[in-house]
């Protein structure tokens, strides 16, 4: 039997929704329930080979299979290990190995205005054979218990989170992610662009300074709440300290990779460090000894043209073979030999209905679909997309929007029957092409509240109406000489809820 959903559809039973806002929560916690299963699969492809033709639904068959293949490839985090010079040596860049860390230090502000800046310093790897570690509890007890947002606001509690933090306008360290690869390195597996889409570089903002002091200290499963719509994933790196356990398990769609950096003082001291997007659950498991130190950094997804240098250890996406899938479909006259539409449900969440949404920010598989088909002269662009079964009033709609950003409709729509609804709609704006014309490859994933309005049943309620995010596929009509131009189907659209 085939499995339609592996790897495509959002697996929502690996989220965790503390670390969000209740609202966000909400949302998590009630997607992907619209999965398709086998029969709605080949239904699909049977009416695609009556709309178009056999060719046509083979292709798309073959498309989804390797689509899900390379959906298992597409890496959610990556990590690395970099030797730590000791904190004696000689900080001359001539005398630093390669990308050997110079010794790393903390200078911070203290409680006590009055303590020597002497003794706010702290120099890594720590040495126990000086008084590093009178330092070290110095620094501590000037940090404050860490907190994590839960409903919107900030809450400490040590069962779900046992550390201490300092904000960065408190601290300052010479360590920079960017001067030993870390950032480049991030650039190339979690970022990459194909060689003719629009470039983007990582920049990584320092965030935290945390400990987690063993015997307790953890942080329960969580999802960083992205602090912009640029936001595309974390960075944490673990400090030359020793410590027991602390492990950092990150987790996407079933799948997990653990970073265990913990180190005796005997060992070789080194850096550690993980970087993983946004959406993925992450806990760090209980601390049994010593002090993980860890530095974390929010990343986000800029414009920018990589080092020219790195060219050479560049993850190349156009030798992927979904890449490859895409040329021979596209090059083929039988596949929509009059052109037609097809529909990518992105398969990483993203705050697509926040005011800054864009295609910059696009992770993993999503990014080569938007670049891939764009570069075959196909017409792309992200829509939202409501699907939903279960309103009030028995309707089913399937709407494909214009407009991203969340409606929040308190006085405007009064929604007492279905027709006040498909007017709601038509004023939000959806666009000409129908549902039923696009042929989609996957199933929804991710959903966010795109339009809040007030429904009357017995009372007046708040209804929220979610989205999910797609990528929309204008595929031109085949030509004598080839696969044709698709005219730019798409336009940017005003918020129709602001035009009055
Ligand atoms: O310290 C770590 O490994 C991860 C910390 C973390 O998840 C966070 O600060 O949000
Ligand atoms: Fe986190």
């Amino acid at each position: 039997m085939r499995t339609r959903s592996m790897g495509l559809q959002f697996d929502t039973e690996g989220l965790a929704i503390d670390a969000m806002t209740s609202d966000e929560a909400s949302a998590v916690a009630t997607s992907g329930d619209e999965s398709e299963t086998d029969d709605e699969y080949y239904t699909a492809r049977a009416k695609t080979a009556q709309k178009y033709n056999e060719e046509t639904a083979c292709f798309l068959e073959e498309f989804q299979d390797t689509m899900m293949t390379s959906q298992e490839s597409f890496v959610f985090a990556c990590g690395g290990t970099i030797p730590a010079m000791p904190s004696q040596a000689s900080s001359d860049p001539k005398e630093s190995l390669g990308f050997a860390s110079n010794p790393v230090t903390i200078r911070w502000d203290p409680r006590n205005a009055s303590a020597p800046a002497s003794r706010c310093k702290l120099s890594l790897p720590i040495d126990s054979s000086t008084d590093d570690y009178q330092v070290l509890g110095d620094l501590m007890a000037d940090m404050l218990p860490a907190t994590f947002g839960l409903g919107g606001k900030d809450v400490y509690d040590e069962k779900y989170r046992k550390a201490v933090k300092m904000d960065p306008a408190q601290f300052s360290t010479n360590f920079s992610p960017y001067e030993v690869g870390i950032v480049d390195t991030i650039t190339q597996i979690l970022l990459p662009s194909l060689d003719h889409g629009a470039k983007r570089v990582v920049r990584a903002e320092l965030y935290k300074l945390n400990v987690y002091e063993g015997p307790s200290g953890h942080f329960h499963a969580h999802v960083d709440t992205p602090r912009s719509p640029f936001q595309f994933g974390s960075l944490v790196v673990c400090l030359p300290v020793p410590h027991e356990g602390g492990e950092l398990e990150v987790r996407h769609k079933g799948k997990t990779m653990a970073f265990d950096w913990s180190s005796t003082a005997t060992e070789d001291a080194a850096l550690h460090w993980a970087a993983f997007y946004s959406d993925c659950e992450h806990e760090v498991f209980e601390v049994k000894s010593g002090h993980r130190l860890t530095l974390t950094y929010n990343l986000y997804a800029v414009p920018g043209v990589q080092d020219p240098s790195l060219a050479g250890c560049r993850i190349e996406p156009t030798k992927l073979p979904l890449m490859s899938r895409i040329e021979s479909m596209m090059g083929d006259k039988d596949f929509m030999p009059q052109g037609g539409w097809l529909g990518f449900y992105t398969t990483h969440a993203y705050p697509h209905t926040s005011e800054h949404f864009e295609t910059g920010a696009l992770k993993g598989i999503d990014m080569v679909i938007w670049q891939g088909f764009q570069a075959l002269n196909c017409g792309v662009c992200l829509r939202p997309i409501v699907s939903s079964t279960s309103w009030t009033y028995g309707l089913r709609i399937d709407a494909i929007g214009r407009y991203f950003p969340l409606v929040i409709s308190d006085d405007i729509s009064y929604i007492e029957e279905p027709k006040d609804m498909e007017e709601f709609l038509e004023r939000w704006g959806t666009e000409d092409i129908a549902f039923d014309d696009v042929e989609w490859l996957n199933s929804p994933g991710n959903k966010e509240p795109q339009l809040t309005y007030l429904a009357y049943g017995n009372e007046a309620s708040t209804s929220c109406l979610y989205s999910y995010c797609a990528i929309l596929i204008a595929v031109p009509p085949y030509g004598d000489d080839g696969r044709l131009k698709a005219e730019t189907p798409f336009e940017e659209r005003m918020n129709p809820f602001e035009l009055e």
